[in-house]
C-alpha cells in the first residue's frame, strides 16, 4: 500500500483502508486509524467529513482528548480557524485541573483533567477524539466541560461503535463521524472486510 497516494476518486470514507488492524492482541484498541493522517488529503477529507454536520452551529473552541485526539482535535481547529483545549490524562498538567474518573475500553479505571481557567458558561466547545467505543473516555471529557459550565456543542470522531456508551452519545449530542452507513455494521463487530 502507498500510504502517501491520493487516489482520483475519492468516495466517502475512501481514506479509511488507511486504518491498520490490531497485530499485538487483546490489552490493545482493535484498530489502529493514525496512519490516515499520515495522507494529507486522508486528513483534509477527515476533517471535513466530520465538520459536515456543524457548518450551521457557532463554535468558540476545539477540546481534542489525549493523545491521538489532539492530531484529529488540532486539525479541525485550525480548518475551523479556532483554538485548541487539551483534555488530558491525568497528571501532566502543572496547573490548577478539574478531574474526573473512567473507564475505557480496556476495562482500567483512568483520570482525564482539564485546565480550570478556559472554559467557562457560553463558551460553545466542539469535542474531538480519535474513536469511541465504550464511550467512556467521551463521557468523561463531556462531564469536565460541562463541571465547567461550558457548552458542548456536539462529539465528533472517526467512528463512533454502537455501544451503550456510543448510543448513549447519538441520543443525547449532536455527532459526527466518517462511518458510511454501509460499514458501521463492520464498525460494530470491530473488523473491517477491507483489512
Ligand atoms: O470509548 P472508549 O472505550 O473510552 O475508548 C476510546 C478512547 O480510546 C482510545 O484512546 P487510548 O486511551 O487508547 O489512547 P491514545 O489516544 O493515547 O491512543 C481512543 O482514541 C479514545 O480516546
Ligand atoms: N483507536 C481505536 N481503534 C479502535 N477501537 C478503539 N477503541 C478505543 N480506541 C480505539
Amino acid at each position: 500500500m502507498d500510504v502517501l497516494a491520493i487516489p482520483a476518486e475519492r468516495p466517502k470514507g475512501w481514506y479509511l483502508s488507511l486504518m491498520a488492524p490490531n497485530t499485538k492482541g487483546p490489552e490493545f484498541a482493535w484498530l489502529d486509524p493514525s496512519r490516515l493522517y499520515c495522507n494529507s488529503q486522508a486528513l483534509a477529507d477527515c476533517v471535513q467529513d466530520l465538520l459536515s454536520q456543524f457548518h450551521s452551529d457557532p463554535i468558540d473552541l476545539v477540546a481534542g482528548i489525549d493523545a491521538m485526539g489532539f492530531i484529529l482535535g488540532a486539525s479541525v481547529a485550525n480548518t475551523l480557524g479556532k483554538g485548541f483545549l487539551a483534555i488530558r490524562k491525568a497528571g501532566h498538567l502543572c496547573v490548577a485541573t478539574q478531574n474526573q474518573n473512567y473507564t475505557d475500553y480496556s476495562g482500567r479505571e483512568k483520570i482525564m483533567e482539564v485546565r480550570l481557567d478556559v472554559l467557562k458558561p457560553g463558551l460553545r466547545v466542539l469535542l474531538v477524539d480519535q474513536w469511541i467505543e465504550t464511550g467512556g473516555t467521551m463521557r468523561a471529557a463531556i462531564q469536565l466541560v460541562e463541571k465547567l459550565g461550558a457548552t458542548v456543542v456536539g462529539v465528533a470522531a472517526v467512528a463512533i461503535e454502537n455501544t451503550e456508551g456510543g448510543k448513549w452519545i447519538k441520543e443525547n449530542y449532536k455527532f459526527s463521524h466518517c462511518i458510511p452507513e454501509a460499514l458501521q455494521s463492520q464498525v460494530d463487530g470491530k473488523y473491517l472486510n477491507f483489512f
